[in-house]
């Protein structure tokens, strides 16, 4: 009987250092989870911090982009450029390859394609205007365009 007795207890005690540590991993993880939500939080802050771009941002970053064709949209802190290639398989591989850009900036365009042309205007919707991801993105189409010329 006694046997029985330390079995259980045995039984009882492993049951219960099983619950311990699963609920220590489990609130490890919580804890985790939640710091990577701040974390979040504090990157989406960075972004509102990093703001529109300034006045002398805009006659140093924004001023080349105009010169190869963008233009400030009307009423909207925004630029627009019309790309045209030789074709839909090249207007495609360009935003192929800026949307992989898009997606890694988390910074995605406003744009529209139909078969050669591909319409795009670039603004930071969380700072409601131009910020520097605006100006990398369009830099960076403006190299992506370039290698179909
Ligand atoms: C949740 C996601 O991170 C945000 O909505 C991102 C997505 N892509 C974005 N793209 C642009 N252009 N502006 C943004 O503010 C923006 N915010």
């Amino acid at each position: 009987m006694s046997f029985m007795i330390s079995r259980l207890a045995a039984v009882r005690y492993s049951a219960r250092t099983v619950v311990d540590n699963d609920f220590h991993s489990l609130h490890h993880n919580l804890r985790t989870v939640s710091l990577s939500s701040d974390q979040f939080a504090s990157n989406k802050e960075k972004r509102k911090m990093a703001g529109k771009l300034t006045e002398e941002q805009r006659k140093t970053d924004l001023e080349p982009l105009l010169k190869s064709g963008w233009t400030v949209v009307n009423n909207r802190d925004a630029i627009y450029k019309e790309f045209l290639f030789k074709n839909f398989n090249e207007a495609f591989s360009f935003m192929t390859r800026v949307a992989l850009l898009a997606e890694k900036m988390d910074h995605h365009p406003e744009w529209f394609n139909v078969y050669n042309k591909v319409q795009v205007t670039l603004s930071s919707h969380d700072v409601n205007g131009l910020s520097t991801r605006d100006v990398k993105l369009a830099t960076f189409m403006e190299q992506a365009a370039g290698l179909f010329k």
